[in-house]
């Protein structure tokens, strides 16, 4: 059981809210000056990666508060009870042990009494014998030939994590083209299907539930067209897989069960791309590539796990998000990869973070008196910079940001990596120190301004600055370093949910919208008017009907 504390309630909340008070009068520029050491104080490093939190509007006993109230919300007993299996996913009655399913260490990990550890392993061997087999070409499509296309048909947890991962570790990648169909808009499978020979394509159906609407419709629609090519019903076993939780529906569907790849429901979507959902990435760099990933995250979790909370990566992160989003009203929160191939990073993490923990009722089921979950959103430098940073730059809103950056590129062209990093240093640093009137006013005369012109532009040229950031700079991308970055979002995650006194592993708030989807399908199947919604449902389905033939 997890601990049910509101956190406005601790002491620390309290001298947070009086600490407050200092902090907002001080510039950040002012607290680098008070404090020389502050790199050394508030940076850390890990295989590999580099932190810096120093550029955020902290000091010595701001950390200490947090600190305060992470163990005031009972962080330590949360973590041990999430390693050790405990059902905290109360509301579903699951554990949520994603660990376990990178646990290289190979120590039980018991549920019900049972170590899980040999159904995972061998879930790996099963991964790695037909991913092996497909790279290398003994895997034969129905005529013979090896397969050249992997088509991922998956949404959510089931489709952004594989996604993310193997556009992150493009660098790593093998001669098998991969492909991923998500939407339920005809157009996606559609337009993949285009390009796609039937005799070498793999189709890897992927849901760990085997019920989702969206899945289930671009499955049917692949296997539809499969047999339309020309193959047999028996030739399905050569060119479907699928990658669940729910052998009856797959059997069901009519794939081989022996073409199953399992996990288990204490695998939440969002968190599964370390389970047999991650057959995709294995397939496309290789299942080396995908063990060095687990062990990338492994390792995260391991320092998650033992080191002390000062030191501590996903729970510093976590608790400079509580100080924005509680304290300081932040209500958003960016992730800047300056890494082309980490182009999806923040698109999964909208997922991870915000069906996480964009909750209003506390685990004790009242509804909250604070924030919980901020949007989390993000586009990679250096192309975000040329499209929302002057909001960031000069806008109302605080919008604490995380920049993550290779030192060493995949693809050292000419001056490009300077030119990148260059502006990946200048951002943080432009964002902490801004630019006063009188730097303005001086850069303006020494451009032969007139004092008229000058008078006329300075205000809008000015940057307030005091924008705090978290800077990653990480040596290389690699399965290692993309594991640990993914593991350590998580487990910020975690920790959040913790001190919110949220449950951060269940996702009710999307099922509504689905059972009205239910219902509403079976009005569109004829051109009949429809009166039993709201005015403008109601007025909304009746003009489709009436557009759509
Ligand atoms: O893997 P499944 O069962 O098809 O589910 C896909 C997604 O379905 C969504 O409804 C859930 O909100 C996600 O968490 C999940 O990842």
């Amino acid at each position: 059981m997890l601990p049910k504390v509101n956190f406005t309630d601790t002491k620390s909340y309290q001298y947070l809210s009086d600490h407050l008070i200092d902090i907002s009068e001080k510039h950040l520029k002012e607290l680098f000056a008070e404090d020389p050491s502050r790199f050394e104080k508030f940076s850390i490093e890990f295989n590999d990666i580099l932190l810096d939190y120093s550029k955020n509007r902290i000091t010595d006993k701001t950390m200490a508060l947090l600190i305060q109230l992470a163990n005031e919300c009972g962080l330590e007993e949360a973590i041990n009870a999430m390693f050790n299996g405990e059902a905290i996913n109360e509301t579903e009655g699951r554990a949520v042990l994603h660990t376990a399913l990178r646990n290289q260490s190979n120590s039980p990990v018991i549920v019900d009494g049972q170590d899980i550890m040999p159904d995972i392993n061998d879930v790996l061997s099963k991964m790695e014998q037909f991913t092996d087999s497909v790279i290398s070409g003994s895997w034969k499509g129905y005529t013979g030939k090896p397969i050249t296309d992997v088509v991922n048909v998956g949404i959510g947890g089931s489709d952004l994590g594989p996604v993310m991962v193997t556009e992150a570790l493009k660098a790593y990648k093998n001669h098998l083209n991969l492909h991923f169909v998500s939407n339920v808009d005809g157009t996606h499978i559609a337009e993949t299907l285009k390009s796609l020979n039937p005799e070498t394509t793999l189709f890897l159906i992927a849901s760990k539930t085997f019920t989702t609407q969206e899945t289930m419709a671009n499955a049917h629609s692949a296997r539809k067209w499969f047999l339309e090519s020309g193959a047999s019903e028996a030739d399905v076993a050569k060119h479907f897989a699928a990658l669940s939780t729910n052998a009856k529906a797959v059997a069901e569907f009519g794939i081989d069960t022996n073409n199953m790849f399992g996990f288990w429901d204490w695998v939440g979507g969002r968190y599964s791309l370390w389970s047999a959902i991650g057959t995709s990435i294995a397939l496309g760099i290789g299942f080396q590539n995908f063990k060095s990933l687990l062990s990338g995250a492994h390792a995260m979790d391991t320092h998650f796990r033992e080191t002390e909370f000062e030191q501590n990566i996903p729970v510093i992160l976590a608790l400079l998000g509580i100080w924005y989003n509680n304290f300081f009203e932040a209500e958003s929160h960016a992730i800047l990869p300056y890494d082309q191939y980490m182009h999806r990073f923040a698109a999964y993490f909208q997922q991870g973070d915000m069906e996480s923990n964009g909750k209003y009722v506390d685990r004790n089921g009242n509804a909250v008196s604070y924030e919980t979950g901020p949007i989390i959103w993000g586009e990679p430098g250096t192309n975000g910079q040329h499209a929302f940073y002057q909001l960031i730059h000069q806008g109302t809103k605080l919008i604490p940001c995380d920049f993550i950056a290779p030192a060493q590129s995949h693809n050292p062209i000419g001056d490009h990596h300077n030119l990148l990093l260059s502006n990946f240093f200048a951002q943080t640093e432009a964002l902490m120190n801004g630019k006063t009137e009188e730097e303005v006013t001086a850069e303006l005369k020494a451009a032969g301004k007139s004092d008229v012109e000058i008078a006329k532009l300075a205000a809008f040229k000015v940057f307030l600055g005091n924008r705090p950031t978290n800077s990653f700079l990480i040596k290389k991308i690699t399965p290692e370093t993309l594991g640990a970055m993914i593991a350590m979002y998580e487990h910020k995650i975690f920790v959040q949910g913790i001190i919110w006194n949220v449950f951060s592993f269940d996702q009710w708030g999307v099922e509504l919208g689905k059972q009205l989807a239910n219902k509403i399908l079976p009005e569109l199947k004829d051109n009949q008017l429809i009166q039993s919604h709201d005015s403008s449902t109601n007025g909304l389905i009746n003009r489709y009907k009436n557009w759509r033939s």
